[in-house]
C-alpha cells in the first residue's frame, strides 16, 4: 500500500521505516530539512537500535523516500500523522499546533477514499474534531485514530510486533473502510496473532493516555514505597520483588529510583489531567498530580543524597554523573531525570562531569555549562561522588574495584538501584541507594 508518514521524529521515522520493511511504499515527510536529509541518506538523526538497518534496506530498495514537501503525500492512500504534541509553554496541556498544522497542510492533497490516521498522542476529543475538519473539506477522505505504544530503545521491534493494535474509527459502516485499510497495513502482525481492539475515537485516544498514566502510576507507587522504606530501614527492591511475584501485580515497572522521564510519560499525565479538568472531571485523575509530584521528589532526593555525601564543600567537589538519557538504549534527553540531576548539582556549584554512551550531544546542546567525557574512566577520574542515573549496561557492569582506582573518594549514589550494595561496600565504597538501607 502507498503510505505517507507526516512527522519523522522518534515515532515517525521508525514507523515509516517499519512500514517499508513490511513491504509498503512509503514517503516520510517532515518540516525539518536537516532531519529529512539525514534520513534520506540512511542516517537516523537519533539513536534507536535496529533503525539504521531497516532504514538503509528500505531506502536502498526504493520503498522508502523522504521529503519536506507535503505535496508528496499526494498519491498515498493512508497518511499517518506522527508529529509532536509537547507540553504547552506555561501550561500542563498538550500543544496541538503541530497536529493542526499537519492536518491542514495535508487536506489539499487528499483524494477520495484516502485515510488520515492519527498516531500522535492527543487529548480526548481531538480525533472527532479533526474528523469533522477532514470530512467537511470535500476531499472525500476519512480519519482513524491508531495510537502508538512503542518504547524508545525497542521501537523497531514494538512497531513490527506490537503488543496490541487499537483502531479508533467512526461508528457503523463508516468505520468499515478505515478498519479494512488498517488491517491491510498491519496484515503481518494480525496474522501473527496481535490482539486488535476496534473502537470509537474517544476510547482509542483514552487507551493511549490511560496506558501511560497507569505505567507512570506504577512507577510512582514503588517510588512512594521507597520513601517509606527510607524512614523505616526497609529495602524497596526486595519489596518490589516480593509483591511482583503476585501475578495480579507483576514485577515490571516496579523499578524504584530516580523516576520516570522522557518525551511521553511526564507530559502525557499532565496533558491528561489538563484535559480532564477542561471536561469538568479533574477530580477523577487528580491522583496523577500526586504521581507527578512523587516522581519529581525522587530527582530532588538524588540531589540531596549527593550533597549529603559531599559534605560541607560543594564548590570544588567533583561529581561523576553516569547517564544523561532518560533511559538506557536511547539518546533522548527530553525531561530526563539524569540530566535534571546533573543540572541541579551544577547549579549548586559542584563540578559535574557527565558521561553517556549516546546522549552527550543532545545534552550538550541543551546544557553546554556541564562537563562531559566520552569515556567512563575519564568521568570517574578524581570524582568525590559517583552518581548512577541511567542504567546503561556498561554502567551496570562497572567494576567497583576498578572504579575505586580512579576516583578521589569511594562514594556511590545508585539512583537506579542497579548495583549490589554488598559488592560495592566490600570494595570499600560508601553506598547510597534509593529506598534501600
Ligand atoms: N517517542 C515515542 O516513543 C512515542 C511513542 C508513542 C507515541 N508518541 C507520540 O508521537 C508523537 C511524536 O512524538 P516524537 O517523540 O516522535 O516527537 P519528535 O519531536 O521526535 O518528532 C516530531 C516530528 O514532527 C515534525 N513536525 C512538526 N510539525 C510538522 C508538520 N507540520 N509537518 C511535518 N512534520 C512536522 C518535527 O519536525 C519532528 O521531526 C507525540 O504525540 C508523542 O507523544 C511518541
Ligand atoms: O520500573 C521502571 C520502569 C521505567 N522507569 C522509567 O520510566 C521512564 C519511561 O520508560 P519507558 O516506558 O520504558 O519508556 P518510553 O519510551 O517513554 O515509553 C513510554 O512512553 C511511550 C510514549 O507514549 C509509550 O508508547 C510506551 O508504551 C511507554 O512505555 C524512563 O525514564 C524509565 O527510566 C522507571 O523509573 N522504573
Amino acid at each position: 500500500m502507498k503510505i505517507s508518514v507526516i512527522g519523522c521524529g522518534y515515532l515517525g521515522a521508525v514507523h515509516a521505516s517499519a512500514m517499508a520493511e513490511l513491504g509498503h511504499d512509503v514517503v516520510g515527510i517532515d518540516v525539518d530539512a536537516a532531519k529529512i536529509a539525514s534520513l534520506a541518506a540512511g542516517n537516523p538523526p537519533f539513536f534507536e537500535p535496529g533503525l539504521p538497518e531497516i532504514l538503509i534496506s528500505a531506502t536502498a530498495s526504493g520503498r522508502l523516500r523522504f521529503s519536506t514537501d507535503i505535496a508528496d503525500a499526494a498519491g498515498s492512500q493512508v497518511h499517518f500523522i506522527a508529529v509532536g504534541t509537547p507540553q504547552k509553554a506555561g501550561s500542563h496541556a498538550a500543544d496541538l499546533t503541530y497536529v493542526d498544522a499537519a492536518v491542514s497542510a495535508l487536506i489539499p492533497h487528499l483524494a477520495p477514499g484516502d485515510l488520515v490516521v492519527g498516531k500522535s498522542t492527543v487529548p480526548v476529543g481531538t480525533a472527532a474534531r479533526l474528523a469533522e475538519q477532514v470530512e467537511s473539506s470535500g476531499s472525500g477522505a476519512s480519519l482513524a485514530w491508531n495510537p502508538e505504544f512503542l518504547r524508545e530503545g525497542f521501537a523497531v521491534r514494538d512497531t513490527l510486533t506490537p503488543d496490541r493494535l487499537v483502531y479508533g474509527v467512526p461508528a457503523g459502516v463508516a468505520g468499515e473502510q478505515p478498519a479494512a485499510l488498517l488491517n491491510e497495513i498491519y496484515a503481518s502482525a494480525l496474522a501473527a496473532g496481535t490482539p486488535l481492539v476496534v473502537t470509537d475515537y474517544a476510547t482509542a485516544e483514552l487507551v493511549k493516555v490511560s496506558a501511560n498514566a497507569f505505567l507512570a502510576t506504577k512507577i510512582s507507587f514503588i517510588n512512594a514505597m521507597a520513601e517509606i522504606a527510607e524512614v523505616t530501614g526497609a529495602d524497596v527492591t526486595q519489596l518490589a520483588e516480593a509483591i511482583g511475584f503476585d501475578d495480579r501485580i507483576g514485577r515490571k515497572f516496579l523499578g524504584a529510583g530516580v523516576g520516570f522521564g522522557g518525551g511521553c510519560l511526564p507530559k502525557d499525565i499532565r496533558a491528561f489531567t489538563a484535559r480532564a479538568e477542561e471536561l469538568g472531571r479533574g477530580e477523577s485523575v487528580a491522583f496523577l498530580k500526586e504521581v507527578d509530584k512523587i516522581n519529581l521528589r525522587r530527582r530532588q532526593r538524588v540531589v540531596d543524597l549527593t550533597v549529603e555525601a559531599l559534605g560541607e564543600k560543594l564548590h570544588g567537589s567533583k561529581v561523576a554523573v553516569l547517564g544523561l538519557s532518560f533511559k538506557p538504549h536511547s539518546d533522548d534527553v527530553r525531561d530526563s531525570p539524569a540530566l535534571d540531576v546533573a543540572v541541579q548539582l551544577h547549579g549548586l556549584g559542584v563540578d559535574v562531569v557527565a558521561t553517556d554512551p549516546e546522549a552527550i550531544h543532545n545534552a550538550r546542546v541543551r546544557h553546554p555549562q556541564l562537563g562531559y567525557e566520552a569515556l567512563i574512566d575519564d568521568a570517574l577520574r578524581d570524582a568525590d561522588v559517583v552518581v548512577l542515573v541511567t542504567e546503561w549496561p556498561e554502567f551496570r557492569a562497572l567494576d567497583p574495584i576498578w572504579a575505586a582506582s580512579l576516583v578521589r573518594n569511594r562514594v556511590v549514589v545508585d539512583a537506579r538501584n542497579s548495583y549490589d550494595p554488598q559488592v560495592w561496600r566490600a570494595a570499600g565504597w560508601a553506598y547510597y541507594g534509593l529506598g534501600r538501607p
